[in-house]
């Protein structure tokens, strides 16, 4: 029978050989960076890459081991661009991923625009942000907000991201990307939705609820429970005004007391979402790419060529820089089937190093990379 040990201690001296061959290698690949800071080529060169994997792969012996010699060196020349990532890095090349960098946000005088009509969470959201010495006003879309801040109509705009019980706000995310706007905030308020319904409605009369999709889904447990129709709006405060103007005891609306105070409305049920934790992360968005001196995450979207292993690689420029990923989430490209955008956020300021790696190496290798704020 063979001796363990000894075969081990074969392993340890090939081991030792790869290792002063893997660092021969890649000091070879310190001269390209070199030459790549000189004349501005593009550190990623794939046909070059694929060129090399199919001559490798030739050289092996057989199908395993061609398979193996693959997945080696696609990790292997990840390992070089990320080294000359670093080089160019340190060298002033892609540093500047441009956010001023501040130590408060200005909140003094400042115009703040939210989505919905007076009532809506996100009018109590903007207002428990900003305070007394702002100026609020309320667009009907998501999209009329982004417009906003883009042209200066408003300085800030405050926008529900994600719900702990119905999940991300897909149109805000969109929107985060076709905007050239910025997150610089972010932060959470408990949500809890009552049923109200103009005077003499009762739950047996009631045959339709009406609310925003999002705050449907957060009550559905209890809408189910009765079998009523749900039906969309764009708000809750809008369900909530509706249905003070329809009065109409077969109609009833999810929004929260506040709203059903503001509209005249008579609370039939409080506390209807199934979650009692139920939460809503909202987030500040300004056209000005700045972030607070102590914003600590940062998030980004991109898309990929669609072949297996590329997900992988962009999300390993964060694991290689010891970046701590918080989220990922995806939305359809618009106009293209099945291919997906990818939104990451992990911790990080925009000054550090690991974190400019990271964002030049992501850049250089996925498609329409964005920066959508460090907040
Ligand atoms: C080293 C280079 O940079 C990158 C890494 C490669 C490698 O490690 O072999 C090949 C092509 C480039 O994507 C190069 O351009 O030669």
């Amino acid at each position: 029978m063979l001796d363990l040990k000894e075969t081990r201690g074969e392993i340890d001296r090939v081991d030792k050989q790869i290792i002063e061959l893997f660092e021969e290698r890649m000091e070879l690949c310190k001269e390209v960076a070199e030459y790549k800071l000189y004349t501005g080529k593009p550190v990623l060169d794939r046909k070059r890459e694929l060129e090399k994997i199919a001559v490798l792969k030739s050289m092996a012996s057989d199908e395993f081991y061609a398979h193996s010699i693959e997945e080696l060196f696609e990790q292997i020349m990840s390992m070089s661009r990320k080294l000359q990532y670093k080089l160019l890095t340190e060298e002033g090349i892609n540093n500047d991923i441009g956010f001023d960098i501040i130590s408060k946000l200005p909140m003094e005088n400042v115009k703040v625009v939210y989505q919905g009509i007076d009532g809506a969470y996100s009018q109590q959201a903007a207002m428990s942000y900003f305070g007394d010495n702002a100026t609020y006003h309320n667009v009907l879309t998501f999209k009329q907000a982004m417009k906003e801040v883009r042209d200066g109509v408003a300085d800030y705009a405050v926008l529900p991201f994600e719900n702990s019980t119905a999940g991300i706000v897909t149109d805000v995310y969109d929107l985060l990307v076709e905007f050239e706007n910025y997150i610089v905030d972010s932060f959470d308020v408990k949500i809890s939705h009552c049923l109200s319904a103009v005077k003499g409605t009762t739950l047996e009369t009631i045959k339709e609820v009406y609310s925003h999709p999002q705050a449907l889904m957060q009550s559905s447990k209890f809408i189910d429970e009765y079998g009523w129709n749900k039906v969309n709006c764009a708000n809750t405060a809008i369900a909530a005004q509706i249905i003070s103007q329809e009065k109409d005891n077969t109609r009833a609306c999810i929004a929260s007391k506040n709203a059903a105070k503001l509209y005249g409305l008579e609370v039939l049920a409080e506390d209807v979402n199934q979650s009692s934790i139920n939460t809503t992360k909202f987030i500040i968005v300004s056209r000005r790419k700045i972030a607070r001196r102590e914003a600590n995450n940062i998030c980004i979207s991109f898309e990929m060529p669609h072949e297996s292993g590329s997900l992988y690689t962009m999300l390993s420029h964060i694991i290689y820089n010891d970046l701590n990923m918080t989220r990922i989430e995806s939305r359809p490209v618009p106009g293209k089937k099945w291919e997906y955008r990818f939104y990451v956020e992990f911790e990080g300021k925009s000054d550090q190093p690991g974190v400019v790696n990271a964002l030049s190496g992501i850049n250089a290798e996925a498609l329409n990379m964005q920066i959508l704020g460090n907040y």
